[in-house]
């Protein structure tokens, strides 16, 4: 069977030998609304912020890139390094183009019903592109040659100047009423059955996951509510990916899978959570008892211990750092930063497939978590706590784990969850923090 979905550009068809070529010019702007830039789903939409400040917006198809199947990462590697390739760029290198998208958690998935859309691998190099970093806010606009690329640019120029520098905040879209796939009791029989698997020693880790199904009361808009999740989490990513009309996938995961500039890597363990305190001394108490918890630095080590074991062929060195507590508004986490040094020229996908998913997202050994999942699950886990982020020509990149996310379809909006079951893990714990973790966007929406 051919699970590749192929690639898809707008603007043209793909000539016979080869892909086709792009030109993309730049310009450098006054500061502009990226919210207002991806206020429509009319069109292909992205955007991704990084907790260090760097904000990027896409809008429109340059070139779209699908895959399904166990060679996702693989086709998709190879067949935008074609059209990278046959891409002239003429601007500066923070103004240069680049693929967004994202994975699904499993790789036979199939994009039906909720997750239409949502390939099982996607990516597009957006037409029209804005950067704000600490190189300034640069505009970015792709054509098939010089003169289009140019008339792009200067008519995407005369729109975001007529754009409001701010955008009104937008309010809440109110919730009418949730529904959860999975009660109480479901959840206690899917921790009793990874907690027999454990204990029979077929399994070590697993992270079992909830859907939470969210009617509006008004329709949401979806760039508004990532701006009101800056405010309560400035330190996390934010991400939102949209294709023409149908649902858009967002969140603001704390959780970096991985980022690769030139030859050094960073990534992180992060496994184990507790509630906040309502005094600093609570929350030390809450976060001291975490840190001392064997269940839970036995949770996390695996990750740890995952990551390390693959990224170590990959690397000339590799330094897993001290760990350290991550607080959230809501919730903390014991992090353990991780950076190499890669031995060869590797692309940032390389890095992905390999690391995806750890067991932060999905367990220890990892076939036996994945029949735990299937098994005991009940909703499609579709892009949540999967790859998410961007790479460019050169195959640097940077992604996040697609969690504390949501996918907004029509009027509903689907929460999604997940927490680590070790041996000792007891099903009513581990059903609240689950809850903490729908927290962060239920509470944008309300
Ligand atoms: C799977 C999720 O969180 C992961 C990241 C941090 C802490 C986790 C935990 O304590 O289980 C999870 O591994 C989620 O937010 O859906």
């Amino acid at each position: 069977m051919d699970h590749s979905s192929g690639d898809r550009r707008l603007a043209g068809v793909e000539p016979a030998d080869g892909p086709p070529s792009f030109v993309s010019h730049s310009r450098e702007l006054e500061d502009v609304s990226f919210g207002a830039i991806v206020d429509t789903d009319a069109e292909s939409r992205i955007l991704w912020s990084t907790p260090d400040g760097v904000e990027i917006v896409g809008r429109g198809v340059g070139a779209r890139f699908s895959a399904r199947g166990p060679n996702r990462f693989d086709q998709i590697r190879t067949r935008t390094r074609r059209t990278f390739d046959a891409l002239e760029h003429t601007g500066p290198a923070v103004a240069r183009p680049r693929a967004f998208g994202g994975f699904a958690f499993h790789e036979e998935h199939v994009p039906e019903t909720l997750w239409n859309g949502f390939d099982a691998a996607s990516f597009v190099i957006p037409e029209t592109l804005v950067v704000r970093s600490d190189d300034g806010t640069w505009l970015t606009t792709l054509g098939e040659d010089s003169a289009r690329a140019q008339e792009r640019l200067e008519s995407w120029s005369q729109r975001l100047a007529e754009l409001p520098s701010m955008k009104p905040t937008a309010a809440s879209p109110g919730i009418a009423s949730t529904e959860r796939p999975t009660s109480r009791a479901d959840w206690a029989t899917q921790v009793e059955t990874a907690l027999e698997r454990i204990d029979r020693g077929s399994l070590r880790k697993v992270v079992l996951a909830q859907s939470l199904s969210v009617d509006l009361e008004h329709s949401i808009d979806v760039p508004g509510t990532l701006e009101r999740l800056r405010r309560e989490y400035p330190n996390c990513y934010r991400f939102l990916g949209g294709y023409e009309g149908g649902g858009t996938f967002f969140g603001a995961p704390p959780e970096r899978l991985v980022s690769k500039r030139g030859n050094q890597v960073e990534t992180e363990a992060l496994a184990g959570s507790v509630q906040r305190g309502d005094s600093p001394e609570a929350d030390r108490a809450f976060a001291d008892r975490m840190a001392e918890s064997e269940k839970v630095q036995h949770e996390h080590e695996l990750v740890v211990d995952a990551i390390r074991s693959q990224l170590t062929p990959l690397t000339r060195t590799l330094a897993v750092e001290e760990q350290t507590i991550r607080r959230l508004a809501n919730i903390q986490h014991l992090q353990t930063p991780i950076t190499g040094v890669l031995e060869d020229d590797r692309h940032v996908l390389d890095l992905v497939e390999a690391l995806h998913p750890t067991p932060a997202v999905g367990g220890v050994p990892p076939g036996s978590a994945f029949e735990t999942i299937r098994d005991a699950e009940t909703f499609d886990r579709g892009w949540y706590a999967a790859p998410i982020g961007w790479f460019d020509g050169a195959g640097d990149g940077e992604f996040a784990v697609g969690i504390r996310s949501g996918l907004a379809r029509e009027d509903t909006v689907t929460l999604f969850a997940g927490n680590g079951i070790v041996a000792d893990s007891d099903p009513t714990d581990e059903w609240e923090e689950v809850q903490l973790k729908f927290r962060p966007i239920l509470d944008e929406l309300r």
